[in-house]
């Protein structure tokens, strides 16, 4: 990483009360493996150092807002793409153990050979869908919060998170703006499949000043059993959500 990429990154994540310098090194190790593996496999769109730094790096660790994660032993992070927000918060919280969970194969080898190469024993990569994982004994019920950023509706995220949480536990998901139909629609889901949001933060990013908004549903009850539905039915006919 060059010397204006620490910089930026340092600032946006002062910005966001955090101390990066003893992980500035795995940082710079992911920025070069991402750039790397960009060449041969396309993962992801941001390409420029300051793009990933301050729109993967920054805004992932801008899930970190409000202590959500702190104390988590067990996250999962739904729709991980190239392992975002999982690897950051995985480099900043290395106590916690972190389950990036995507469907698309590509993307989780490169995870997985990633935290290898970072040596983030804390990373147990799963290729694979919510749905199924949501209805597997191995998963349901087994995490202490589910993250994602930039996967889905909220309706259809509190269909996919809510059965794979501990009842007590916290869905965290990163948006941008968030419309009030859609607030609302969340809001009903979460009730439907057993919890209730609980945060809803609009903020910043740093540098960038781009709009964000971290949203928090508690699961308050169990979820019924007929959730989450069959594989794409969450997306196709998402929860008291139709203004798509
Ligand atoms: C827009 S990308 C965002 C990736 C990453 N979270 C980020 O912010 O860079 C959404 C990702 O979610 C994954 N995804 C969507 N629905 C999913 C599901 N039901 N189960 C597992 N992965 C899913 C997709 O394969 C895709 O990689």
């Amino acid at each position: 990483m060059t010397p204006e990429g620490e910089a930026l990154l340092r600032q946006g994540a002062a910005e966001l009360g955090l101390n990066v310098e003893a992980q500035l090194p795995a940082f710079a190790a992911l920025l070069e493996l991402l750039v790397e593996a960009n060449t041969r496999v396309n993962l992801t769109a941001l390409k420029t150092e300051p793009d990933i730094v301050l729109k993967h790096f920054v805004d992932s660790l801008s899930c970190l807002r409000g202590g959500h994660l702190d104390g988590a032993d067990q996250v999962i992070d739904l729709g991980t793409g190239a392992g975002f927000p999982a690897l950051p918060l995985a480099i900043m919280q290395p106590q916690t153990t972190f389950t990036p969970l995507d469907s698309v194969r590509k993307k989780i080898d490169f995870v997985r050979a990633t935290a290898a190469s970072l040596k983030l024993d804390n990373v147990k990569a799963q290729v694979g869908r919510a749905e199924t994982l949501g209805r597997d004994d191995a998963h349901r019920e087994s995490y202490d919060r589910v993250v994602c950023r930039a996967v889905a509706a909220l309706p259809i995220l509190a269909e996919l998170g809510l059965p794979l949480l501990k009842p007590g536990g916290r869905l965290v998901a990163q948006k941008g703006p968030i419309s009030e139909a859609e607030l609302q629609a969340g809001r009903q889901a979460a009730a439907e499949v057993g919890g209730r949001v609980t945060v809803v933060d609009a903020f910043t990013l740093p540098v960038l000043g781009d709009a964000r908004t971290l949203i928090v549903i508690e699961k308050t009850g169990p979820t019924p059993e007929k959730y989450p539905r069959r594989e794409g039915v969450p997306n196709q006919q998402p929860l008291f959500w139709s203004a798509r």
